[in-house]
């Protein structure tokens, strides 16, 4: 791509460099406030065993998830079944992708957000007056057939780890595409986080039916690998600023560089890295697929659960996929506003994994939740709308979700 040289952030970047280019320089009251960030030891963000997921400890687990996904919408996971070379791995082929030489990675910058497979940087740069610091590679994956063809096949193991498949690869390879979204098998080690993060939501009697259910093609998943280099002044700037994911569940991997923030109760709290961990963060939507039935319900999760309460499933309107979505501001399953710093000793590499409905998906409120006493608070969407509305709002302050309020 002519031109784009210096776009991209990796390319910019002098080493030994004593100041911050102005365009990533924050006005002094939305500068990150570091000397007020809580330690996670402290504020303690849940770090959920699975270990016993598939024995007798079953429902404390599912119990335990579904607390988290309460109080937390933010939470660890370990034992989660991925050996560490995997994981190792994935940050390692990240890492090496940044490094390629500029002509090799450009072949795939963009900077639209409706292209399925880009390198981009900052956020949405056809926007946004203020940049971040990082830059990424966006991929999907699924479903795996529609997307591989389009992902870089260098580093050379970048192609091979993902395509293996569970019957032709080493164990260890197979094992390592389990963290990509995607066909053939390759969503499966996730699957079980997934529906459990759901189940153990959503676990009203009843609930869980059909959670992600069989046949479910209505799902569709992300990629994401972010190079946030060393900084200067990281005190001036944002990798990304304070944001809620825009998606149903995001499963994070990030290395041991300690710079995600999420915001719990008014604090930013700083999750730090555990080894052998990920993190599970509640975003916007989640699915729920209805066995038997046409009729898909997303919920919009902060009323996830209120909405399990007061209205039967039966009840839902089988022609429109319906949905659920509800204010935020004061519903305690809010997804959660999290952010990532940059550092100045050297680069950090995260590699999050977003599950999405599919851009067709209709969300809208219930109908046997609207009436005259409580008539719908936003208006109906499709995900699609919603997702370009989340790059076009540029992850300004608030929430995305307000541009789809109606008036009182
Ligand atoms: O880099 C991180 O740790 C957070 C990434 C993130 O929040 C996102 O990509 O939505
Ligand atoms: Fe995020």
């Amino acid at each position: 791509m002519a031109g784009s040289l210096r776009l991209l952030l990796s390319d910019m970047v002098v080493h030994g460099r004593s100041t911050l280019p102005s365009q990533y320089v924050r006005p002094i009251s939305d500068c990150p406030n570091v000397s007020d960030v809580i330690h996670a030891t402290d504020a303690k963000i849940p770090l959920i065993d699975l270990a016993g997921i598939n024995g007798a400890d079953r429902h404390n687990v599912v119990e335990a998830i579904g607390q988290a996904c309460q109080t937390d919408g933010f939470f660890q996971i370990k034992n989660h079944g991925i050996p560490k070379t995997v994981v190792e791995g994935m940050l390692l082929v990240a890492q090496e992708f940044f490094q390629l030489p500029t002509d090799e990675r450009l072949k795939y910058y963009s900077d639209d957000p409706k292209k399925s497979t880009r390198l981009s940087t900052s956020f949405n740069v056809r926007i946004e007056r203020v940049s971040n610091w990082r830059d990424f590679l966006r991929l999907h994956c699924y479903p795996l057939e529609d997307f591989a063809h389009e992902w870089p096949s260098n580093p050379p193991s970048f192609w091979c780890v993902q395509l293996y498949r569970y019957d032709s690869a080493p164990h260890s390879f197979s094992e390592f595409s389990s963290l990509y979204g995607g066909g053939g098998g390759v969503l499966e080690p996730c699957e079980g986080v997934r529906s459990e993060v759901a189940r153990g939501h959503l676990r009203e009697p009843g609930a869980s039916e059909g959670l992600y259910g069989e046949g479910d093609g209505e799902a569709s998943a992300a990629h994401g690998r972010q190079l946030l280099p060393a900084v200067p002044d990281p005190g001036l700037t944002y990798g990304l600023p304070g944001h809620k994911d825009p998606n149903a569940i995001t499963i994070l991997l990030q290395d041991d560089i300690a710079r995600l923030q999420v915001l719990k109760n008014g604090k930013w709290v700083a999750v730090n890295p555990i080894p052998d961990t990920l993190i599970i963060n509640i975003g916007d939507q989640i699915q729920h697929k209805y066995r038997g039935h046409e009729r898909v319900v997303f919920h919009y999760i902060p009323r996830a659960y209120a909405l399990h309460k007061l209205v039967p499933h039966r009840e839902a309107n089988p022609r429109l996929m319906l949905c659920g979505m509800q204010v935020l501001s004061n519903d305690r399953y809010a997804s959660v506003l999290h952010r990532a710093l940059v550092n100045s000793s050297r680069e950090r590499i995260s590699v999050p994994t977003f599950y999405c409905p599919s851009p067709e998906a209709l969300i809208g409120p219930p109908l046997a939740l609207v009436n005259e006493e409580h008539p719908a608070a936003y208006r109906s969407f499709t995900y699609g709308e919603y997702y370009q509305k989340f790059w076009n709002w540029g992850l300004a302050t608030g929430s995305c979700l307000d541009m789809f309020r109606l008036s009182p």
